[in-house]
């Protein structure tokens, strides 16, 4: 009887003791400790295998496999228990997402098989996957599968989320010369300004852009479309790129040609943009200006000839946006490396109508004959400029144009005088010299025109720079008129 007591005796007290101890791994979170050193002493016993996932390929191309363990990596619970993890905001606003930190290992389990991840930050960026050699045959493939399955919805939905790609300068630490954020601008055809007629243009030649793969590939060409953007600052260049990205849904990637140290390195960003992109290059005349070599410019042309975009993928819109075309070379802008040339010109009456609706919901007032007789006059001002004042005054629509026609009446009609001065440069590389420095006079302040005398000057430049337009047409030119 004695024994049976102290027996219970010593159950009891081994069973307070075992749940005293349970308390104490649990609450002081020494249980972690115990399985780390269980794992390590684990491992002693088993032969891994490991395989890396570098974030970019042989060719500086993106690896696409790496972007997705990425993504079902921040799914695992077990990174949510791990002792430290990165926390980052997702795509909406409330979204938090974990991110393993350089370095960091974390297990995951699957068909009852360990498996160890670790985000490996040397130089380059790299995922290294650890399997146990027993396990390797049964689940390797099957694994891989299985994240594939489970990110590709991800990645689908990823792809209604743009992104803007901007590069930094070269920097031997890393592998990508690309940083990048989410691409939101609300831009769109709709809200940009401009020839309903014009815009249609666009749209059906990106439209058949995109459905003409074999035809390219027939003409032995590379599949890919050059536009030039050019016009006087604020007329909505930067937004239509936008709006094409958005209308396309591709990514954009904006090209800083001031942080490109040389032609290799001008390759190396390109090798790394992917297809579905626009390729964005923004001033490239005061870049031509400022800092061009020759060895810039000839990289810059092989890209444009798509030399270098048919060793990667295709499917690729470039977009160069300049404020003059004179300070570009012709040869830069010859057929086949531009395809489409598009004209962003100052305000009309037509464009402040179209503004006047999109800014001010109004699409007729009393003030507009007014605006117009402005407008024929010759003042102008850019769509920029103009939609400051409307939104400025968004709550009154008849003091937004009053101020439009006093800004006309003031600043535009320096304005007028620059925009003839644009004309000038832009129709003066194609006329005869003599003609050229005819109207450069037109600038001098000495020159002291009437107005009458400015009208007529500028009623005969709209003609011939119609004319212009008209034997371009060879390759196609847009122009909003
Ligand atoms: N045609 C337009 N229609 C509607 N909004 C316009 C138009 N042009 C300019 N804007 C407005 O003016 C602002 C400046 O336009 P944007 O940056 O696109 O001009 P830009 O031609 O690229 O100028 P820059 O040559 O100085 O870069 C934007 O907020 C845009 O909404
Ligand atoms: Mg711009």
């Amino acid at each position: 009887m004695k024994l049976f007591f102290r027996l219970c005796f010593v159950i009891f007290v081994g069973i307070c003791f075992c749940w005293l101890l349970r308390v104490l791994l649990f609450r002081t979170g020494l249980i972690f400790l115990l399985k780390k050193w269980c794992r390590i002493l684990q491992d002693c016993f088993h032969v891994y295998q490991s395989f890396r996932i570098p974030e970019f390929n042989e060719t500086s191309q993106h690896n696409h496999l790496y972007r997705k363990v990425s993504a079902y990596l921040s799914s695992l619970n077990a990174l949510e228990d791990s002792d430290f993890t990165n926390l980052i905001t997702g795509k909406k606003p409330n979204d938090i997402l974990l991110r393993l930190d350089s370095n960091q290992t974390v297990e995951d389990n699957f068909l009852g098989a360990k498996v160890f991840w670790t985000n490996q930050e040397i130089g380059s960026r790299n995922f290294v996957l650890k399997i146990r050699k027993a396990d390797k045959r049964r689940i390797l493939r099957p694994y891989l599968q299985h994240i594939h399955t489970l990110t590709a919805d991800e990645i689908e939905q990823k792809k209604g989320d743009l992104k803007l790609f901007m590069n930094s300068k070269p920097n031997n630490q890393s592998d990508t010369r690309w940083t990048s954020i989410q691409f939101k601008h609300p831009s769109t055809f709709d809200s940009i300004a401009m020839e309903t007629d014009l815009k249609d243009k666009v749209k059906s030649d990106l439209e058949s852009f995109l459905k003409s793969k074999q035809y390219y590939h027939r003409l032995g060409r590379v599949w890919k479309r050059s536009y030039l953007l050019y016009g006087p600052s604020g007329t909505g260049k930067s937004s239509f790129v936008a709006a094409m990205a958005n209308f396309l849904s591709y990514d954009v990637y904006n090209i800083d040609l001031f942080k490109v140290s040389d032609d290799s390195d001008f390759k190396f960003l390109l090798l790394q943009t992917t297809s579905k992109s626009i390729i964005v290059v923004e001033d490239l005349d005061r870049f031509l200006m400022e800092k061009s070599s020759a060895s810039s410019v000839t990289a810059l042309m092989n890209f444009m000839d798509g030399i270098l975009t048919s060793c990667c993928a295709e499917e690729r819109v470039m977009i160069f946006t300049v404020n003059s075309k004179e300070q570009v070379e012709p040869t830069i802008l010859r057929p086949g490396r531009i395809d489409v040339h598009i004209h962003f010109p100052l305000c009309d009456f037509s464009a402040f109508k179209n503004l006047a609706i999109n800014y001010l919901g109004v699409k007729d007032h009393k003030l507009f004959p007014q605006v117009e007789e402005i407008f024929h006059n010759g003042a102008t001002l850019s769509p920029a400029e103009i939609g400051e004042l409307m939104i400025t005054n968004r709550n009154s629509p008849s003091r937004a144009i009053k101020s439009v026609i006093s800004a006309l009446q003031t600043d535009g009609e320096r304005r007028r005088v620059g925009h003839i001065g644009q004309l000038l440069s832009d129709s003066g590389s194609r006329q005869s010299a003599a003609e050229s420095v005819e109207s450069s006079g037109v600038f001098k302040p000495e020159n002291n025109h009437t107005g009458k005398e400015f009208r007529k000057l500028y009623g005969l430049l709209r003609m011939k720079s119609n004319k212009i337009s008209q034997s371009l047409d060879s390759s196609p030119l847009y122009k909003v008129r």
